[in-house]
């Protein structure tokens, strides 16, 4: 327990807002008035500007941040290869694409002094960093703090605690997320992670193409699922350290390392609306039926990366969240499908409504994959339990689950397809489904 940590963590106030124009300053006067770049930037800084998207990109998705800092990131050494440990990027060939429904236990802990990065275990993906398309599906398990920083060039990190507090020290300022909240790191965007408990264990999407942004609502109307004002930035902190720091750059696939001479967490103002942002997914406005039928999860999507074809994403951020449940005449649980996208789903806590809980099922730190059109859905006791209940408004208040869905397979890593905790029997899941067809009615 870092006791230490956590009181800061729960003193920080943050900005609200998601893909606004936020400004934060942590010396008052480090901001310049009127210009990005002065001749001179305010207090000795240098200013730097950090791009999300391509200078030319319309306005209205155009994402850059202007960061006031101590020294320019320039002034670091060579970078150096570092080795990969367990991480892996797109293109993911060490297998290939698995029709078979698969799924995992969560993963087995790491020795001691395992940090974040140290700890991030690549399940698979698709795409290819270098095209900046596609995505990767991480899980990590560490027990240590970080005391390298890191960032990441491949693509931006959306990060899913399942287990443990983290205290995000990045150069916008400092994050803190519990289980059942998520952070979301630019692409590029220098952080360390410190661990509130003994150990941590969550998600990572790694996003390799456009920026997650909000997805549109059309006839919901201006509110609802996740609203921009929950989401929170950080306000400026910096670190004014003289001496090594190490600086992992994740770059087309591979690690690279520098030793620095000073923190490159030194940055003492900055505005932008290329910026980290945490949420609480409790604060997720659950839309869904009150009539019948169960709706395309699609209705649960918190952020989205669009691809260049309208409404096809590169891949959603869906939740599972506690709600209601009213339909009449309805088969309440998700139904049995073959999708175009892939699925893989984690969950965070409890259980979930498709899948019956316990050791062996799907559980808090596990995760599923449903490649495209493979058939899945509910299995035989979910499916025989919801054929026959009594349909009174029920609240689903005991899980919390998500979803990572892409436009194209995931190909796992060879460490994902061999791994231990690969549940090598889940097809029995559906293998009790009896025939119940009644050709006279
Ligand atoms: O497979 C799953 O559990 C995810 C899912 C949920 C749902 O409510 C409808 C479709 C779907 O793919
Ligand atoms: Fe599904």
């Amino acid at each position: 327990m870092n006791g230490d940590a956590r009181k800061t963590a729960e003193r920080l106030t943050y900005l609200s807002g998601f893909g606004n124009e936020h400004s934060s300053e942590a010396v008052t006067g480090a901001l310049p008035d009127g210009r990005n770049s002065p001749q001179r930037a305010p207090l000795g800084l240098y200013a730097e500007q950090l791009s999300g998207t391509a200078f030319t990109e319309p306005r209205a998705h155009n994402r850059r941040s202007w960061l006031y800092r101590i020294r320019p990131s320039a002034a670091h050494p060579a970078f150096t290869r570092a080795d990969n440990g367990t991480i892996r990027t797109a293109p993911f060939t060490e297998t290939v694409p698995d029709p078979n429904r698969l799924r995992w236990n969560p993963l087995p802990p790491p020795p001691e002094g395992t940090d974040f990065l140290g700890g991030l275990w690549t399940l698979g993906g698709n795409g290819d960093a270098t095209q900046r398309t596609g995505m990767a599906v991480h899980l990590y398990h560490a027990n240590s703090s970080m005391d390298r920083v890191f960032s990441d060039a491949d693509g931006e990190l959306l990060i899913v605690p399942e287990h443990g507090g983290l205290l995000l020290h990045t150069e916008f300022g400092q994050l803190h997320v519990e289980p059942a909240h998520i952070a979301l790191i630019p692409r590029g965007v220098r952080f360390r992670v410190e661990l509130l408990d003994a150990s941590a264990r969550g998600y990572v999407c790694e996003n390799y193409g456009a920026p997650f942004r909000l997805p549109d609502l059309g006839p919901i109307g201006a509110n609802g699922l996740a609203n921009a004002r929950d989401f929170r930035a950080p306000v400026a902190a910096y670190e004014d350290v003289e001496g090594p720091v190490e600086g992992v750059n994740k770059f087309c696939g591979n690690l690279w390392t520098a030793t620095y001479d000073h923190s490159p967490l030194d940055v003492v103002a900055w505005h932008g609306n290329h910026v980290p942002y945490a949420y609480d997914l409790r604060r997720f406005n659950v839309i869904g039926t009150i009539s019948y039928d169960h709706p395309d999860p699609s209705i649960f999507t918190v952020l989205t990366s669009p691809s260049d074809t309208p409404g096809l994403a590169g891949v959603d951020f869906v939740v599972f969240a506690p709600r209601w449940l009213v339909g009449e005449n309805t088969f309440r649980p998700p139904y049995f499908h073959r999708n175009v996208m892939s699925e893989y789903m984690g969950l965070v806590e409890g259980a979930y409504d498709a899948k019956t809980a316990g050791p062996g099922g799907f559980v808090p730190g596990g995760g599923s994959l449903h490649n495209m059109m493979s058939a899945h859905g509910p299995d035989q006791e979910t499916f025989d339990r919801a054929s026959a209940a009594e349909l009174r408004p029920q609240k689903i208040d005991d899980g919390l689950a998500f979803m990572f869905e892409t436009r194209w397979p995931v190909t796992t890593t060879a460490q994902a397809a061999r791994a231990e905790h690969l549940q090598r029997d889940y097809d029995d899941v559906w293998s009790g489904l009896q025939r119940h067809f009644r050709p006279a009615g």
